[in-house]
C-alpha cells in the first residue's frame, strides 16, 4: 500500500534510472555490495547499460552516478538541488551533527562554509606553510630514526597539522588522549555505519531504548561514541581557551576566535561555527591525507622508475643543498603530475561524500525523486579507460605535454563537486605535495627485506572503512639517499 501511495504521489510516470529490481519491503538491501563497492557499481553500470543507476532500501532511493558527464550536469549545473547531504539519524546520537561536511544545505552550513573559505582559500592557505614545513621536517627525522614506523610518523604528521592549525594543540605522540578518543570513536561509529551494522537508522525509535536494556548493543555503542566525541571536541577546545587566558596561545583558528571573544566579544553563532569547523577539520583533513600519503609510499615501491624520475627532477632544482619549500612547487612539473596521478588512482573517498536531492528532478527521461541519496562514483570516473588508458597503472605522464610541461587536465575530481567541493583542498594539496617532495629528496623508498634479505611482497589490496578507502597495511623501507641528505634531515633549518 505504501508503495502504491508513493507511486500515486509521484508527479510523473517517468521511470527511475535502471538498476536491480527491488524486492517487496526490503528493496535492494541484499544487492548492495559490502566490499569493493565502486567496482561493483561499475559492473552494475555495464549490466544495466547506464551510467545513472537506481536502487531502493526500505523505500529510500539511492542514485549512483558513474560518469563525469552526468556528475557535471547534476552536481555542478544543477547544484541548487544536489548540494544537500542525507540526514543520518545516527550522527545526532553520536554527537556528530556539528560536522560541517554532514550539515544540511541550510543557513548553518552556509555560514560555516563562508568562514572556511575565508581561512582556506588559496591565498589564505599560505599562512599554514610554515607549520606544514615544520611538521614535514619532523617527519623526515622520524623516518631517519625509525623507518619501520613510517605509518606512525605519517599519521602523526597528518594529525598534528590540523590540531596545531585549528587549536594550537601539539600532538607529541599518537597516545595523546584526544587522538585515542578520535580513533576509537571513528572505529566504533564506523562499525555502526557499515551496511548491516545496526538497526538504529532503520528504526529510529530504538534510540529511546535506554542503554541498560539487554540487547540494546547498538544504543550502547552509540552512547560510547558520543562520550568519546565529546572528549575529542572538549580537550583541544579547553586547551586553546586556557592558552589564550594564560597568554601562551600560538595562532590558530580557535585561539584567534577566543582572543576576539575576550577582546571585543563575538556572536554565539560565530563561536559555535568556529568550534564546529575546527572539530570537522580534524576528521576531514587527517584521514584523507593519511590515506593518500600511504598510497604514495605504496606506489613509489611498485613504480620505482616513477620514483627515480621525480627524484631526478628535485635533485636538478635543489642539488641536495637544501630541503624543498612550498615555493618550489611551480618549478617541479613532473612532481605535480605525480600528485595529480596519485589523486586519480588512489582517491581516498571513492564516492566523495553522499549528496541528497532537495527537489524532484529528471535526467535523460529518468525520474530522480526528492530526498534521494546520490553517490557520485568518482572512483569509476577516475578509472575510465577512455579518458585514462591503462587506468590502474601509475603514469604521471598523462598530465604532461610532449615538452614535459603540465597539460590542462588540472581538475582533481577526488576533491568532489560543485558547492560542496572539499573546502580544505588547497591545504590538503600543499601538505601532500610538501611531504612527497621532502621524502623523495632525502629517501629511497623500496621493499622491506625479510631475514634472508629477500623483498617482502606487498599485496595490492585496499580496504574500505565507511566512506574511506585505505591501502591495506604493508611494510616498506626508507633508505637515506646520501650523506648530504642525512645532514639536511638532521639540521633541517
Ligand atoms: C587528500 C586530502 C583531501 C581529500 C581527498 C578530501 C576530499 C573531500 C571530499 C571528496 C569532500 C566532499 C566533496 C563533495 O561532497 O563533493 C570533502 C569535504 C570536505 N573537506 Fe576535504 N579532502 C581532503 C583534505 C581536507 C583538508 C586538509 C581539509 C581541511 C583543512 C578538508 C576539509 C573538508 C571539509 C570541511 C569538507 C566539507 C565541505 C562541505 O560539505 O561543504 N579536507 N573533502
Amino acid at each position: 500500500l505504501r508503495k502504491l501511495a508513493a507511486f500515486l504521489r509521484r508527479r510523473s510516470s517517468a521511470p527511475y534510472p535502471p538498476g536491480p529490481i527491488p524486492k517487496p519491503l526490503i528493496g535492494n538491501v541484499l544487492d548492495f555490495p559490502l566490499v569493493n563497492a565502486p567496482e561493483k557499481y561499475l559492473e552494475w553500470g555495464q549490466k544495466y547499460n547506464s551510467d545513472l543507476l537506481h536502487a531502493e532500501v526500505f523505500g529510500k532511493h539511492i542514485i549512483v552516478i558513474n560518469s563525469l558527464k552526468i556528475a557535471d550536469e547534476l552536481l555542478e549545473r544543477r547544484a541548487k538541488i544536489y548540494s544537500d547531504r542525507p540526514k543520518i539519524p545516527l550522527f545526532e546520537l553520536f554527537g556528530w551533527q556539528g560536522n560541517v561536511a554532514s550539515m544540511q544545505y541550510k543557513e548553518e552550513w552556509k555560514y560555516c562554509r563562508r568562514i572556511c573559505q575565508q581561512n582556506f582559500r588559496p591565498d589564505a592557505a599560505t599562512k599554514y606553510w610554515p607549520l606544514q614545513v615544520q611538521k614535514v621536517r619532523a617527519m623526515l627525522g622520524g623516518l631517519l630514526n625509525s623507518p619501520e614506523d613510517f605509518d606512525a610518523h605519517n599519521k602523526k604528521l597528518n594529525i598534528s597539522i590540523p590540531m596545531a592549525s585549528m587549536y594550537g594543540y601539539e600532538v607529541d605522540s599518537l597516545e595523546d588522549p584526544c587522538v585515542l578518543a578520535a580513533d576509537e570513536s571513528l572505529l566504533l561509529g564506523g562499525s555502526l555505519l557499515l551496511p548491516g551494522g545496526n538497526f538504529l537508522d532503520i528504526i529510529p525509535a530504538l534510540k529511546y531504548v535506554p542503554p541498560w536494556v539487554p540487547g540494546a548493543k547498538s544504543v550502547q555503542i552509540a552512547a560510547k561514541v558520543r562520550e568519546l566525541t565529546e572528549a575529542v571536541q572538549t580537550i583541544p577546545l579547553e586547551f586553546a581557551k586556557n592558552s589564550v587566558l594564560n597568554g601562551t596561545a600560538s595562532p590558530s583558528l580557535v585561539s584567534d576566535m577566543f582572543e576576539e571573544k575576550f577582546r571585543t566579544g563575538i556572536s554565539k553563532e560565530k563561536e559555535k561555527a568556529v568550534e564546529n569547523i575546527a572539530y570537522t577539520v580534524y576528521g576531514a583533513a587527517a584521514d584523507t591525507t593519511i590515506s593518500l600519503t600511504t598510497s604514495f609510499f605504496y606506489y613509489m615501491v611498485k613504480f620505482p622508475e616513477v620514483q627515480k624520475k621525480a627524484q631526478a627532477e628535485i635533485d636538478r632544482l635543489l642539488g641536495m643543498k637544501r630541503l624543498p619549500e612550498p615555493e618550489d612547487r611551480p618549478h617541479l612539473p613532473y612532481l605535480e603530475a605525480l600528485y595529480r596521478e596519485l589523486m586519480r588512482v588512489a582517491a581516498p573517498l571513492p564516492f566523495v561524500l553522499p549528496r541528497a536531492t532537495t527537489e524532484d528532478d529528471y535526467y535523460d527521461g529518468y525520474y530522480i525523486p526528492k530526498g534521494s541519496t546520490v553517490l557520485p562514483n568518482v572512483w569509476a570516473m577516475l578509472h575510465d579507460e577512455e579518458r585514462y588508458p591503462d587506468a590502474f597503472a601509475l603514469k604521471p605522464e598523462r598530465f604532461l605535454d610532449e615538452s614535459g610541461q603540465l597539460n590542462d587536465d588540472d581538475r582533481i575530481l577526488a576533491y568532489g563537486f560543485g558547492r560542496r567541493i572539499c573546502v580544505g583542498r588547497h591545504i590538503g594539496s600543499s601538505t601532500i605535495w610538501l611531504m612527497m617532495a621532502s621524502v623523495l629528496s632525502c629517501f629511497d623508498i623500496g621493499y622491506a627485506k625479510d631475514e634472508n634479505g629477500n623483498d617482502i611482497e606487498i599485496k595490492d589490496d585496499y580496504e574500505e572503512f565507511g566512506v574511506f578507502r585505505h591501502k591495506a597495511k604493508f611494510q616498506c623501507s626508507f633508505t637515506i639517499r646520501s650523506e648530504d641528505a642525512r645532514r639536511l634531515v638532521m639540521n633541517p633549518n
